[in-house]
């Protein structure tokens, strides 16, 4: 897994077109999101994360509170975001590891939003542009090598 996380003033989004056949399902609510003082996490679920997508969903959320601690944030955006790697996992495995880590996140305390997984999404964000306001992880399951 490839993680981008910004510190951000705020995020917020505004879905667009289909870019699955079949993407997730939404509510009318869930068409446009934003959160204010938030550390926007965007994520590309690998093929290798295939491998074992619960540890990766430990490691994921690990890296993500050891973040939002050195920042102090409260308050987390799950964004999909298949931008950040070449050798994506399939669309049910990574849906399926992103709704594990927004639902370890909220049960760790954190407010947390997930923008809609499937679609494309106009979105505005701004970033702090502090130190450790911009920073990229990687994430691989126990005897899968770094690609
Ligand atoms: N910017 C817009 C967009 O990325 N849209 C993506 C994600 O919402 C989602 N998606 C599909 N596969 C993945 C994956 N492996 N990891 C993360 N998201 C995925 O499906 C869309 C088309 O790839």
């Amino acid at each position: 897994m490839r993680m981008l996380l910004i510190h951000s003033d705020y995020l917020e989004y505004e879905v667009r077109d289909k870019a699955l056949k079949n993407p997730e399902p939404i509510s009318d609510e869930q068409k446009r999101g934003r959160l204010e003082e938030v550390l926007a996490v965007f994520m590309s679920v690998e093929k290798a994360d295939e491998s074992n997508p619960d540890e990766v969903v430990e490691k994921a959320v690990k890296e993500i509170k050891d973040v939002a601690s050195q920042v102090k944030a409260e308050r987390i955006f799950v964004y999909p975001f298949a931008h950040l790697s070449s050798e994506l996992a399939k669309p049910d495995i990574a849906l399926k590891v992103l709704q594990k880590i927004e639902e370890k996140l909220k049960e760790e305390g954190f407010e947390v939003k997930r923008a809609p997984f499937g679609y494309y999404k106009a979105f505005k964000l701004s970033c702090k542009g502090h130190p450790l306001a911009e920073l990229s992880r990687t994430i691989v399951p126990s005897g899968e090598a770094v690609s």
